[in-house]
């Protein structure tokens, strides 16, 4: 299959990978309307679309966040004959309506505890892949996606590569609490674990605080650089915590990170280490 970069190109040909060109090329106004950023994520989620779900693959995880409704598309756009025999399953009930709206078949992961390929966005990505996830408070069902999949991978735009977690993303390591906890937990980051600035995530159109799709409260809890460093000490300690359900941080898990960049270029950090420019 040939990928179009839909940044550089005038339109978009979605191929599907059954050789069926599904919806057609995107008028150029549509392009030009979407802004630089948007067009980065859109860039990265097709380009590990493209390279990353096979025809082969029968179970799909589809993570959350504004990134990951480009993967659907380019998923869409492979065509009814690829998608037909695959289930999709997802990490909440953003992904799971976006599954559905799309005419994809849904799926759980109590049906599919083995997944093919997970896709889902990120908050930040670092030099060996550690991620912080977790902005839209669905870290938990993602994480236990990105687990059960043969190949975990990620997919964001340009602000999101970093050398070290926390440098561009301020809010801090999302950790999801059981209600009853969050006052203990907090005063555990505070006073022991080393998030002075550790806060509670209030919403923005409720009173009170932010709920998760499993009932749960979210503390977002910012640490210096030495942390981020060696994300995984931290997140193990985090998690030791008694009320703790699952903390923001990816350490190890995924295969590749796809970065759309400013350029119309596609940047690939790979697990070995070893970095990929698809060029503009
Ligand atoms: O809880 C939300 C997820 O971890 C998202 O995947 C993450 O916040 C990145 O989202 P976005 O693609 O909107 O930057």
């Amino acid at each position: 299959m040939t990928f179009s970069n839909p940044l550089v190109t005038q339109t978009i040909r979605p191929m599907g990978i059954d050789g069926i060109n599904t919806q057609g090329a995107l008028p150029v106004a549509a392009e030009q309307s979407l802004s630089v950023i948007e067009a980065s994520k859109r860039l990265a989620a097709y380009t590990a679309v493209d390279q990353n779900v096979k025809l082969e693959h029968r179970v799909i995880g589809i993570g959350s966040g504004s990134t990951v409704p480009y993967v659907v598309e380019r998923i869409v756009q492979q065509g009814k004959e690829s998608n037909k025999n695959r289930v999709f399953i997802p990490t909440g009930f953003q992904s799971k309506e976006l599954i559905v709206s799309s005419g994809l078949n849904l799926g759980d992961v109590d049906q599919y505890p083995t997944i093919d390929v997970t896709l889902d966005g990120a908050d930040e990505v670092d030099h060996q892949l550690n991620c912080i996830k977790g902005g839209g408070a669905c870290h938990l069902r993602e994480k236990v996606l990105a687990e059960a999949a043969t190949t975990f991978i990620l997919v964001a735009d340009y602000r999101k590569n970093v050398e070290f977690l926390g440098t561009n993303f301020k809010p801090g390591v999302p950790i999801e609490v059981v209600p009853f906890a969050y006052a203990k937990v907090l005063q555990n980051l505070h006073q022991v674990i080393g998030s002075p600035n550790a806060t509670l995530r209030m919403a923005v159109k409720k009173a009170g605080p932010v709920v998760t799709d499993n009932g749960n409260f979210v503390i977002d809890a910012p640490f210096d650089r030495k942390f981020m460093e060696e994300p995984y000490k931290i997140m193990a300690k985090i998690k030791m915590l008694t009320g703790v359900v699952e903390v923001g941080l990816f350490c190890h898990m995924a295969k590749s990170a796809y970065f759309g960049n400013e350029d119309g270029s596609v940047t690939i950090k790979l697990n070995d280490g070893t970095v990929e420019h698809v060029a503009a």
